[in-house]
């Protein structure tokens, strides 16, 4: 039976979705895991765990190196939330326009005025004016699966819209609205937009992406959006931007004390892809992930391995190989192999990046001596003997 361990709540749609070779656990040892937001950097790993599933994009809450030397297989769901969070960031652009949060807030206190209420909240409108967004200019920092969304949902509502991505991928660049322009360097989105939306994942180059430097560059009251994570934004720079009007208003889903406390902020509590269709879409995605390669070794969006698929296994056996990226791995595993006479009869080698993965259906019944003998080999972390 495998084990499988959620760290926070997945939806059932998804888990329901393990055959009967699997069970849902809450013990230490188990053979994978499934989570959203968890942090999982002061947890240990251990060596029975085979696969983490982030039911989500953002891996930032994972350590992935660290998973990559345990051969652990770290996936998420590449676009499963998109649409979730594009809803709320055009509700976020209405939010950083249109003071709707100051005057809800307003509206409140004319509560037990009786029959002045009509007359007060005429008198008192004019204080919650702001813009519209059509015809402005909104710059989309990341045109990923929310990036694209987004960019495309804010043209068709009247606005230009300048996209900057260096990394876009084909399948992006495809879904783009042909209005959309390109932005080639990040400052010239900067010095041109007058909403800003940050689409790009929490990356030691991303960290920070929002400081004094590119601020200084902006349109005087900007209006910025954050729903990717708090550490892409510099706590003290955006402080002082805000304090000064540089930046008119920032409206983020990833609220902490400091922001809360800064002016003109408008804080959402993480409610991004908190919608019952992604919360489904993510689930049944990581769960099918997880499952494929736990009983077929296959690999299919996985942050630090790469791509590989051969499918269910019709062999005698089949050994999954987790390996570092280094020259003679191939020929150390068929050679050990070929010594105990076993015939291969299909395989794969794929890498990403330091990393590399091998799938080896054969001919006869893989034992324990042959796994220890694979184990042996420098830079394999892990050997799995699937069938
Ligand atoms: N608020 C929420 O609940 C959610 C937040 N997120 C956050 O949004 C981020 C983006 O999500 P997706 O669009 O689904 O991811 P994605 O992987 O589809 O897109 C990210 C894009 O950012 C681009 N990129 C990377 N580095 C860049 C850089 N330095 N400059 C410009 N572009 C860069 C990549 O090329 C890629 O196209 C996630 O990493 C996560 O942090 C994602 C889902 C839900
Ligand atoms: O699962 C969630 O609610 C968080 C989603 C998120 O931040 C992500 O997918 O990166």
């Amino acid at each position: 039976m495998y084990k499988i361990k959620t760290l926070n709540n997945i939806a059932k749609e998804g888990l329901e979705l393990f055959s009967d070779r699997f069970e849902i656990v809450d013990d230490k040892d188990v053979n994978g895991i499934l989570l959203r937001s968890y942090k999982m950097h002061d947890m240990e790993l251990p060596s029975s765990l085979e696969a983490v599933g982030r039911a989500g994009a953002g891996v930032n809450n994972i350590p992935i190196d660290k998973c990559s030397e345990k051969g652990i297989v770290v996936f998420n769901t590449p676009g499963a939330n998109a649409n979730a969070v594009k809803e709320l960031v055009m509700a976020g652009l209405l939010l950083a326009s249109r003071n709707i949060v100051g005057a809800i807030d307003w509206a409140k206190t004319l509560k037990d005025k009786g029959d002045e209420v009509p007359k007060l909240v005429e008198a008192g409108k004019s204080n919650f004016v702001g813009p519209e967004i059509k015809g402005k200019t909104l710059g989309v920092i990341g045109l990923g699966a929310i990036g694209v969304l987004v960019a495309n949902a804010a043209e068709a509502l009247g606005m230009k819209v300048l996209g900057y991505d260096p990394f876009i991928s084909v399948e992006s660049a495809w879904e783009l609205d042909h209005n959309i322009k390109k932005s080639d360097t990040l400052d010239d989105l900067f010095m041109n937009s007058d909403y800003i939306s940050i689409h790009v994942p929490l990356m030691d180059n991303t960290k920070g992406m929002i400081n004094d430097e590119n601020i200084s560059l902006m349109k005087d009251g900007v209006r910025l959006l954050n729903f990717s994570r708090a550490g892409l934004c510099d706590d003290s720079s955006l402080e002082k931007a805000l304090e000064s009007g540089k930046i008119a208003r920032y409206i983020t889903d990833f609220p902490y004390d400091k922001v809360l406390n800064m002016k003109n902020v408008i804080c959402i509590p993480h409610l991004g892809a908190s919608t019952p269709e992604s919360e489904i879409n993510c689930a049944v995605m990581a769960v099918n992930e997880v499952k494929d390669y736990i009983e077929n070794g296959n690999i299919t969006n996985s942050v630090n391995y790469p791509e590989c698929n051969m499918g269910v296994c019709h062999a005698t056996s089949r050994i999954a190989v987790n390996h570092k990226n280094i020259p003679y791995m191939v020929s150390n595993i068929t050679t050990a192999l070929a010594s105990k006479n076993i015939n291969i009869i299909d395989m794969i080698n794929k890498s990403k990046k330091d990393w590399a993965y091998t799938l080896i259906d054969v001919e006869s019944k893989i034992t324990s001596e042959i796994v220890d003998e694979l184990k042996a080999i420098d830079g394999i972390v892990k050997v799995r003997v699937i069938k």
